[in-house]
Order: C-alpha cells, then sequence, then structure tokens
C-alpha cells in the first residue's frame, strides 16, 4: 500500500481502492473516499462492517493489502477502545500525552476537558472513574495536540445528553478553524450534523443520503 502525507489535491484524506481481508475474510473490498479539508464527515455501518479497521488502517496500526492512502497533516485518534491505563491519574495520562506530542504546555487538553464537563480531580486514578468519564478523557488526549485530520471511533459512547451535544459543539469549532473531522459510528443519528455521511457495507463506502430511511445501521 503507498502511504503518504502529502499529495497533489487539496483533499485532507484520500482513499483509493483499500483492501484489507483477515484471512479469508475480506472486510475492505476497495473503498475510495475524498475528504477536503474542514468537513465533518460521517461514517455508519453495522457491527463488524470494517469501520475500525478503516480507521486503524489511516492511522497506520493496520496494513492494508492494496490502495492508497493519503493524509495532510497529523492526525488525531480517538480510538474505541480506549488506550489509558487505570492505575495512572488524570493529570499523568495529560502529561504522559504532552510529552508524547512533544508540546510545550498541557492547555488545550484541559480546555477540552472543561468543554467536555470534566468533573473529576486531576490526581483521580482511572480505574475510579466511570465510562463516560473515561471517554471524555479518551477523545482530549486525543485531540490535545490540535491535528489537521481527526480519526473518532464511536467519540460520544457513554457520554450523557449535555456531554454529548458539547462534542458536537467542539467538533463544528473544529471544521470552522479548517480541521477536517471524521466520526465513526455505527448509529446514523444527527446526519444533521456533519456535511457529509457514507456507509460502509459489504466492503464499500457509498454516499448516504439525507432523507433515506434510517435505523440500525
Ligand atoms: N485483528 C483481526 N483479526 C481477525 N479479524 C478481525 C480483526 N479485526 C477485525 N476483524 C474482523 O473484521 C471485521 C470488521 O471488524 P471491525 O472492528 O473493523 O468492524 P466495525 O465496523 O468497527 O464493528 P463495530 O461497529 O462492532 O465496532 C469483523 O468481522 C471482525 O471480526
Amino acid at each position: 500500500m503507498n502511504f503518504s502525507t502529502s499529495g497533489p489535491t487539496g483533499a485532507a484524506l484520500r482513499l483509493h481502492g483499500v483492501c484489507k481481508a483477515y484471512g479469508r475474510r475480506a472486510v475492505l473490498r476497495g473503498v475510495t473516499l475524498d475528504v477536503p479539508r474542514g468537513c465533518l464527515l460521517g461514517i455508519v455501518g453495522a457491527n463488524g462492517a470494517g469501520k475500525s479497521t478503516l480507521l486503524r488502517i489511516l492511522v497506520g496500526q493496520a496494513a492494508a493489502d492494496s490502495g492508497t492512502v493519503l493524509c495532510r497533516g497529523r492526525i488525531g485518534y480517538c480510538p474505541q477502545n480506549t488506550v489509558l491505563h487505570p492505575a495512572l491519574t488524570v493529570r499523568e495520562h495529560v502529561r504522559f500525552f504532552r510529552a508524547a506530542y512533544r508540546l510545550d504546555d498541557c492547555r488545550r487538553a484541559w480546555e477540552l476537558l472543561e468543554q467536555l464537563r470534566f468533573d473529576e480531580s486531576p490526581r483521580s486514578r482511572l480505574h475510579t472513574l466511570s465510562g463516560g468519564t473515561l471517554q471524555k478523557l479518551n477523545l482530549a488526549v486525543g485531540l490535545m495536540h490540535d491535528p489537521e485530520v481527526l480519526l473518532l471511533d464511536e467519540p460520544y459512547q457513554g457520554f450523557d445528553w449535555e456531554t454529548y451535544l458539547r462534542f458536537w459543539e467542539i467538533a463544528g469549532d473544529l471544521c470552522e478553524r479548517g480541521r477536517t473531522v471524521v466520526v465513526v459510528s455505527h448509529l446514523a443519528h444527527d446526519r444533521e450534523r456533519l456535511d457529509v455521511l457514507h456507509r460502509l457495507r459489504d466492503g464499500v463506502l457509498t454516499p448516504d443520503h439525507v432523507g433515506a430511511v434510517e435505523g440500525v445501521a
């Protein structure tokens, strides 16, 4: 597979003919997509459709069997399963990711946590936090380096309603600042918040039109 961080087009993210199989199970069968800078894109698909596989390929955690991926700028990735350590504190996580991203300070992380209504002490160890609270931290550490392209896998799972609304405010603000946001979910609600919605089915992505009858994907 070709993977590049720049290219001749204005697309922030571009995939062409991406294929991936696990053994004899073909999961992605030629995914092609162009995402312009500043776009808020949704990808929906049933459980097991290959959404997480696609994101893992985009961030380089999995290799495609064939196809091309182009991504302009830094990537922020919020995985479906948190990569946080239960024995460490909130502050330790923020400091760890600050060092990993080589940031001068942790300001953006604390700002995001505040926007997401995070109300636990920075000294709290993660094993004491609720699932939704962990997800707030998961999201904040995925975004704190202000990446150009954000890949968010079920980013609002466990959020209460108010936090869920805050999530969409943050996503909208980022797009207004020219960031490109990809939100992956198994449900296609809130499509009006998106610029574009695609459905992953039978290993390919197709545009999902606003107004189509919707239920569980
Ligand atoms: N490392 C792996 N080895 C073998 N099969 C895998 C692996 N990862 C995923 N799969 C299979 O690939 C298919 C797609 O999985 P994936 O996690 O990408 O789907 P998904 O659309 O994100 O699902 P969900 O909505 O349930 O999270 C599933 O059938 C899954 O069992």
